[in-house]
């Protein structure tokens, strides 16, 4: 059976890692025999309607397998997901996915190498797909539904994506390849300003009311930030999401808590608590920054459902 790929590249992601990623990638392809067509997102989002576009066009065929290749980052996997959900009727069409963003977590939470020459081994070197966790959530009061392959978070983490997002010195930042300095000086900015919001939770049948939330974040697997192993326990094929909910503390106990996490001891903190479920409800009624995946979601009250879905992926594991 040959495969045919068709790539979605993001040159921008990674701060054009993803260009040099894919001029590497692509003579290797063909020396594997595998064909490809090529299309580059123009503007932020354009992944979504590419990928929606070609699962409506493409054709299933018993004779090859159509496979669609991302090459960018996190953002990229998310809105490329969502396109091809929007554009299938049938069976869904594989994801390879080769991590060329800034943070990667879905890589490292999959068990995709974030080195490229191994990611595209595992790439080419599969021969069926793997079945993945992903995330669904619906969101009641904007109406709006989305799949996700990393985490929603509500409050800390997407200020910071957010003041990062719109920091007057993130160009300069990233021009000099040190863009996530951007987020470093947020970081601490947002620990400051950051207020503490009450939580509704419904996890399953419990229910648990939290007043001083600070933190917030349902996830698919353990990592976000670009790393932060910050649920241990979730895993990409536990047909389970997991949430974390950190309640606000002193500043230097924040910063403690962030260094535990490192060696995953960030749980046994009496501030912290952290839920499985194949279900969970979340309410939050005060203006909060919401984040998807790493995209804003804007400054609003939330009521989310969000569930577990699965999706399949073209690799071998490492
Ligand atoms: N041609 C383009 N011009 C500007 N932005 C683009 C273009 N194409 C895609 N984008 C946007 O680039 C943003 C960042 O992409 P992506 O998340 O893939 O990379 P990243 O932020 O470097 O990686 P990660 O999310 O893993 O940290 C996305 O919001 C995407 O919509």
């Amino acid at each position: 059976m040959s495969r045919h790929f068709y790539v979605i590249l993001n040159r921008h992601a990674g701060r054009g890692r993803a260009s040099k990623i894919w001029d590497a990638a692509s003579p290797k392809l063909k020396q594997a025999g595998i064909t490809y067509q090529l299309a580059e997102t123009r503007y932020p989002g354009h992944a979504t309607l590419l990928a929606e576009l070609y699962a409506k066009r493409v054709q299933p065929d018993s004779t090859d397998t159509n496979i669609v290749l991302v090459v960018g980052g996190d953002g990229t996997l998310n809105q490329t997901l969502n396109g091809l959900k929007l554009g299938t009727t049938g069976d869904p069409l594989p994801i390879a996915y080769l991590p060329a963003g800034s943070g990667n977590d879905f890589a490292r939470g999959a068990g995709i190498s974030r080195n490229p020459d191994i990611a595209l081994q595992q790439i080419i070197s599969a021969t069926e797909p793997t079945i993945l966790d992903i995330g669904h959530y619906d969101e009641t009061i904007k109406h709006e539904h989305r799949y996700f392959v990393n985490n929603v978070g509500i409050g800390f983490d997407a200020a910071v994506v957010s003041a990062a997002n719109h920091s007057s010195q993130k160009g300069l930042l990233n021009h000099l390849h040190i863009g996530s300095l951007a987020y470093m000086a947020q970081l601490a900015g947002v620990l400051t300003h950051q207020d503490a919001f009450p939580v509704t939770l419904q996890i399953d049948d419990q229910r648990e009311v939290f007043n001083n939330g600070f933190l917030l974040t349902t996830s698919n697997h353990p990592y976000f930030g670009g790393g932060v192993r910050i649920l241990p326990i979730a895993s990409v094929t536990d047909g389970k999401l997991s949430v974390i909910i950190v309640e606000k503390m002193r500043i230097p106990r924040f910063i403690f808590l962030f260094m535990m996490m490192g060696a995953g001891r960030h749980l046994g903190f009496k501030q912290v608590h952290h839920y499985q479920a194949e279900k969970i409800h979340l309410s939050v009624s005060s203006l909060e920054h919401g984040q998807v995946d790493g995209e804003e979601m804007g400054s609003r009250s939330f009521d989310i459902y969000l569930t577990i879905d699965q999706y399949p992926f073209w690799f071998t594991q490492a």
